[in-house]
């Protein structure tokens, strides 16, 4: 690994194609730094030697072929297992190997595409499940805040006309933008967003990144996974994009667009 670590003023970018996934981060290089980021599974290397930053209120794309290594990299990331190697800071802290649940009270939330929300409870009941008492505020006698608190997140995501309905009553669309709420409910700074674009008519794909650069604007960095490449590639800032567990580039969607790598990794061409 090169010692060199990227200045404010060589964005990952700038870095060609052969160091893409070389380089490496200091703790306060980003919001969140995964550096020399390696997860093994018995003889299996699913992530190997990757580094990326996230600026603050940047919406980054996590893009790679089935396989790639990209939940791997997220549950490494959000605690679900430590990596094998590598440090993961998350606001300047050395946070590797923190426990799920500590990496929500830091300030960072993750979406899953298959999740299951309390069938038999209302859409703003499962909200309110959700809000992290600690990072909020005591919770002990404050049930009429905590209802406030959140009916608004239901209505910043765009529930506010089914705050009483059941999960199963939702369409499609709005199952994503629940999962969204539960997971605004923690109050992130960072939040991981798993293939929200999964099933989604266009229309619906238009509306929801609308969504999410609106919560971009108030305060939320998103690191987002999705198949859809084309909707992802109209919804973020710049994506890094990985193969067999490593970068392979890394800038904004024309280069990646243009990248041959890229080109190569799903195509099998550089053409
Ligand atoms: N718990 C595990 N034990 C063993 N191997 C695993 C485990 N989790 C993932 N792998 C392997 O690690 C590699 C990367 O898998 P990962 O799920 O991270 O890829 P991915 O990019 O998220 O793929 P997809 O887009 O299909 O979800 C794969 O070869 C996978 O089989």
């Amino acid at each position: 690994m090169s010692t060199d670590t990227p200045t404010s003023t060589e964005t990952p970018a700038d870095l060609d194609e052969t160091d893409a996934g070389t380089e490496s981060y200091g703790p306060d290089d980003g919001v969140l730094v995964a550096d020399g980021i390696t997860k093994r599974f018995g003889g299996l290397v699913a992530v190997d030697d990757l580094s990326f930053a996230v600026e603050k209120q940047e919406i980054l794309g996590f893009i790679g072929p089935n396989g790639a290594g990209k939940s791997t990299t997220f549950n490494c990331i959000t605690g679900v297992y430590p990596p094998s190697e590598g440090t993961v800071y998350y606001n300047g802290r050395d946070v590797t190997g923190s426990e799920f649940y500590e990496m929500v009270q830091n300030g960072m939330a993750r979406t899953f595409q298959e999740f299951r929300p309390l069938e038999d409870r209302s859409v703003v009941d499962n909200v309110q499940i959700s809000l992290v008492p600690d990072r909020l505020f005591s919770t002990s006698g404050l049930r009429g805040q905590t209802r406030a608190r959140a009916v608004e997140i239901c209505e910043r995501v765009g529930l506010g006309e089914r705050l009483r309905q059941l999960p199963d009553e939702l369409p499609h669309a709005d199952m994503i933008r629940l999962e969204l709420a539960r997971a605004m409910a923690t109050d992130p700074d960072l939040l991981l967003v798993d293939e929200p674009f999964a099933g989604l008519a266009d229309e619906d794909i238009t509306e929801l990144s609308d969504l999410l650069r609106t919560l971009r604007d108030q305060g939320t960095t998103f690191i987002v996974v999705d198949h859809n490449m084309r909707g992802l590639l109209q919804l973020i800032d710049r994506a890094i994009v990985i193969n067999f567990g490593e970068k392979i580039a890394d800038g904004t969607p024309e280069e990646i667009t243009d990248d041959p790598a890229v080109r190569k990794a799903y195509l099998g061409s550089e053409d």
